[in-house]
């Protein structure tokens, strides 16, 4: 697959806030890229950046073969942007809102897109109604329309899914999919696990840093086992350094061994224990 997004040493700075500190990324055609982190990481400057809208302190940034900022006119043709709060008109029907982004990307059939994607997110229940009548998660769901009415090749959603339920959730998810088969790029921030675990790969930042860029089930791997034996009615937990029946070796295998559990580490306990180890250099 080849690269669609590459960022080479992306610094930006807020004043005195060093937001983005030499960010290098390469994103593939097609993926579904989850990038994760603690408040205030970098997450939304580094969407902002490489959607255009924030000027870089210094360092270089290639959508689809295009240089950001200065070819962003070009960029945002095909790119589809969800903010973290979505950026609607309030007082007009949520079909005007979706029009006024159609027609702001000049693209051919303005009526028929906006059909398809009212269509597509299923809001045609709702299509007169003004958004201020909506509730946050159906505002959510507009916002995700607008990104995606002049069908771009590359999404970019920030934290697309706060707030809203699970059932909707998984139906954004399902749209996410079918996307992805389709060949859309998907770059998605998220604090939720779950969500982390349906992407193709993941980024962990913290304090304006990528700490580790791979594959779920490689980071996956980066956690350890914890071993739980009950015997005589007591917990006993332990940490195996090297393979599991090592560990289990001085317990044997006697009657007074009441339950014996294996857990792996969660995902958010291995982002947070990548966030120690980088704070600790
Ligand atoms: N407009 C701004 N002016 C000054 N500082 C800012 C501005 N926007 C963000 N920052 C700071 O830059 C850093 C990165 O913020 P950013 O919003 O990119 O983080 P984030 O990972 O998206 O956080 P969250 O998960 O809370 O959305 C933080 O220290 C934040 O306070």
């Amino acid at each position: 697959m080849s690269n669609i997004i590459e960022v080479h040493n992306l610094n930006h700075n807020y004043g005195d806030v060093q937001a983005l500190c030499n960010v290098n990324l390469t994103i593939k055609k097609g993926e579904i890229f989850g990038l994760l982190g603690p408040n205030g990481a970098g997450k939304s400057t580094l969407i902002k950046s490489l959607v255009g809208a924030l000027k870089p302190t210094s360092g270089k940034i290639k959508v689809n073969g295009y240089q950001l900022p200065d070819q962003r006119k070009i960029v945002q043709r095909f790119i589809g942007y969800m903010p973290q709060n979505p950026a609607l008109y309030e007082d007009i029907s949520v079909e005007e809102n979706i029009r006024f982004f159609a027609r702001a990307h000049f693209i051919t059939n303005p009526e028929e897109k906006v059909a398809q994607v009212i269509k597509f997110t299923a809001l045609q229940k709702k299509k007169d109604k003004p958004v201020r009548t909506l509730s946050g998660g159906m505002k959510q769901r507009v916002s995700l329309a607008c990104a995606l009415v002049h069908q771009p090749e590359i999404l970019f959603l920030d934290e697309p899914t706060a707030g809203i339920d699970p059932q909707l959730r998984q139906t954004f998810w399902q749209y996410f999919h079918e996307l992805s088969a389709k060949g859309v790029t998907i770059f998605i921030t998220t604090h939720l696990m779950d969500e982390a675990e349906d992407c193709h790969r993941l980024g962990i930042m913290n304090k304006g840093q990528i700490l580790k860029v791979d594959s779920v089930k490689k980071i996956m791997a980066l956690g350890q086992e914890f071993i739980s034996i009950k015997k005589n009615g007591e917990w006993k937990e332990i940490t195996p350094n090297a393979g599991l029946a090592e560990a289990l070796y001085p317990y044997g295998l006697s009657t007074d061994i009441e339950e014996i559990r294996i857990q792996h580490e969660n995902l958010q306990q291995i982002i947070l224990k990548l966030c120690k180890e980088g704070d600790s250099k």
